[in-house]
Parts: C-alpha cells; sequence; structure tokens
C-alpha cells in the first residue's frame, strides 16, 4: 500500500476548478434524487466547514429542480448536545444557505437515555470518546427519521481528508445515502467556499468533530496528531515527511473496514492489508 494506491482509491485530483467541481457535483446530486424519485435531501448543519458546502449545494440544487417540479426540498437539521459552544458559526451557515426548512433537535435525551441504559445494564461508566460516537449516531437517527418522513435522502459530509484516516463515526456520520463531496480534500472544500463568498470564519475555522464532553471543540489536527496540510499535500500526491506518509498509510489500513461494507466470507481484501 503506497501513496498513490491510496490517491487512486479515494480519487483526489492534484488540483481542482472549484467552479466546475461544485457543478459537477451538484448536477450529480439533483440527477440521482430525480431518478430514484426522492423529495430532496436532509443534513445536519453543524457550523463547520463540510456540512456548510453541502448544505448550500444541496440548497441550490433543489432550488434548481423546483423550476421543472415543485415538491423538492432541503430540510437542514441543527442538532446541538444541549448548548453548543461555537452555535453562533451554525447561525451564519444557515444565514449563508437558506435552507427551505430548518429543524432543531437537541439530541442530548437522547444520548443520556443510551448511556444511562448502558452503564445500568452493563454496570460501569460509558467512556467519554464512546458516548461521542453515541452523540454522532444519535445525529444519523435524526437523519434518517427525517428523511423517511419526507422521502428525502441523507447527504453525508464523508470527503478524502476524512476518509484516508477513518475520522468519523461507523454508522454514525459515516452512514448515509450520498457522498457529494468524495474525493475532494480540505483545501479543496475551503477553494469552493471561497468561490461561492461563504463567510470566510466558516471555511477559516479550526475543524472539530467536537464530540467529547471533556474535550469540547477537540481540534481533528489535535486528535488525529496530523494537520490537515500534511493530509491535503499527501492526497494531492505532494512530498511529506516519511513519519507522516507512514502514519498515513497506518490509518488508512487500520480504518479500511469503515469504507468497505461488513466484511462477509465472500471478502478478502483484509487479508491484504
Ligand atoms: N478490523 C475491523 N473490522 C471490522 N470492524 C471493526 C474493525 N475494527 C473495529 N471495528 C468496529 O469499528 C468500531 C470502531 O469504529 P467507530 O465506532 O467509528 O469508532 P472509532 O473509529 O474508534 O472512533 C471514531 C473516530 O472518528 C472521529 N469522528 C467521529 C465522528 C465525526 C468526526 C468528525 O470529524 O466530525 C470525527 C471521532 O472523534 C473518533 O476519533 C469498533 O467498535 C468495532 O465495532
Ligand atoms: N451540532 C451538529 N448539528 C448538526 N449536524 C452536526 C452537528 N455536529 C456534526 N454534525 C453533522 O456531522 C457531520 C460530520 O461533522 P464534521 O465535523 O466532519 O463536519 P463539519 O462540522 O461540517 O466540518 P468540519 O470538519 O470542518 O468541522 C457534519 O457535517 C454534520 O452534518
Ligand atoms: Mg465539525
Amino acid at each position: 500500500m503506497q501513496q498513490e494506491d491510496i490517491i487512486s482509491d479515494l480519487e483526489v485530483q492534484p488540483a481542482i476548478n472549484p467552479d466546475e467541481e461544485y457543478r459537477r457535483r451538484k448536477e450529480f446530486i439533483k440527477s440521482y434524487v430525480k431518478n430514484v424519485k426522492a423529495n430532496g435531501f436532509v443534513l445536519g448543519l453543524s457550523g463547520g466547514q463540510d456540512s456548510t458546502l453541502l448544505g448550500k449545494m444541496a440548497q441550490d440544487a433543489v432550488e434548481e429542480l423546483r423550476r421543472e417540479d415543485p415538491h423538492y426540498q432541503f430540510i437542514a437539521l441543527r442538532l446541538p448536545h444541549g448548548e453548543q459552544y461555537d452555535e453562533d458559526d451554525a447561525k451564519k451557515a444557515i444565514d449563508f444557505i437558506q435552507p427551505d426548512r430548518t429543524v432543531t433537535i437537541n439530541i442530548k435525551p437522547a444520548v443520556e437515555a443510551a448511556v444511562q441504559s448502558f452503564e445500568r445494564a452493563l454496570d460501569q461508566d460509558m467512556r467519554d470518546f464512546d458516548k461521542g460516537n453515541n452523540k454522532a449516531r444519535e445525529r444519523m437517527k435524526v437523519h434518517y427519521d427525517v428523511a423517511a418522513a419526507y422521502g428525502l435522502l441523507v447527504l453525508g459530509t464523508d470527503h478524502a481528508a476524512e476518509a484516508i484516516t477513518g475520522f468519523f463515526t461507523k454508522h454514525g456520520d459515516g452512514a448515509c445515502d450520498i457522498v457529494p463531496l468524495f474525493g475532494l480534500n480540505k483545501r479543496q472544500g475551503k477553494e469552493i467556499l471561497r468561490t461561492l463568498d461563504a463567510p470566510p470564519s466558516i471555511f477559516e475555522k479550526t475543524p472539530t468533530a467536537d464530540l467529547e464532553d471533556d474535550r469540547p471543540g477537540l481540534s481533528d489536527e489535535e486528535a488525529l496528531g496530523l494537520t490537515y496540510e500534511q493530509i491535503d499535500d499527501f492526497l494531492e500526491g505532494k512530498n511529506v515527511s516519511a513519519e507522516v506518509e507512514q502514519k498515513l498509510i497506518r490509518y488508512y489500513k487500520t480504518t479500511e473496514h469503515k469504507r468497505q461494507t461488513p466484511v462477509s466470507p465472500q471478502d478478502h481484501w483484509w487479508k491484504k492489508l
């Protein structure tokens, strides 16, 4: 497994035309939603870079689709766990996107109920890290509840700079129906947001999964021990230090199960890692 194999698996381009990339991906989601006869899209908006980009694309897509057929809609979800420390950014994202509809559900009671059931039944505390993944899975459940109620498709924000390290919760934010940002790295997402005139504070802010109670707003870079500059350089085929290269290849191999469908007796990929 080498740098070029990973770039090829994740289909990353060394450079993009931001307008063209945005247009192509938006056309893809329009054509898919029409083809499968769904009514539009649902996506959680955190106030972070990835959901702002994809939320904008979803809203633009349904507005264009409505010129031919008025039934399409985009529902944005605000899913704080109690109070969100960067609520202002979420508001900015919503102002920028102007979703057809924005629904807020506080996931804290559901997460607390799940943690309590776990702790009572197993007679042990749930680790804060595991509770973080529970939050991501609770958000996924809300997405699917809303999708089912309105005949929508669940959008997922996974992209190459997260996929490479498996930096998402399996069956949490990793679970979705379409991944329109597939193949983009973090700086390419930023470039697209810049050309869309998004608020700079959103694409310049420090990326965070913000899942741990004990470390609110923990930056992805600190959690990973790698910078997005390093990850993006690697994905664009540039030279990175041997240490960074080895770390990324190790992350990629150990998280392969997160990029595959559940492993069956017919699968052999795991023997080749
Ligand atoms: N080799 C293998 N083959 C098949 N399945 C395997 C496996 N190894 C673990 N597993 C399964 O996978 C589970 C571990 O995966 P998972 O539950 O995802 O947990 P894990 O990968 O340990 O943690 C998720 C990471 O993603 C980060 N994250 C999550 C959500 C959003 C964002 C963000 O950027 O916004 C970041 C989060 O901060 C954390 O660092 C294990 O409990 C086990 O069930
Ligand atoms: N508080 C939240 N409210 C609604 N959706 C959320 C919330 N937190 C996370 N999500 C959903 O989970 C996805 C994964 O989070 P992630 O942190 O990777 O993306 P982001 O916050 O949009 O961007 P960044 O990676 O730059 O922080 C988000 O794109 C969003 O759809
Ligand atoms: Mg985030």
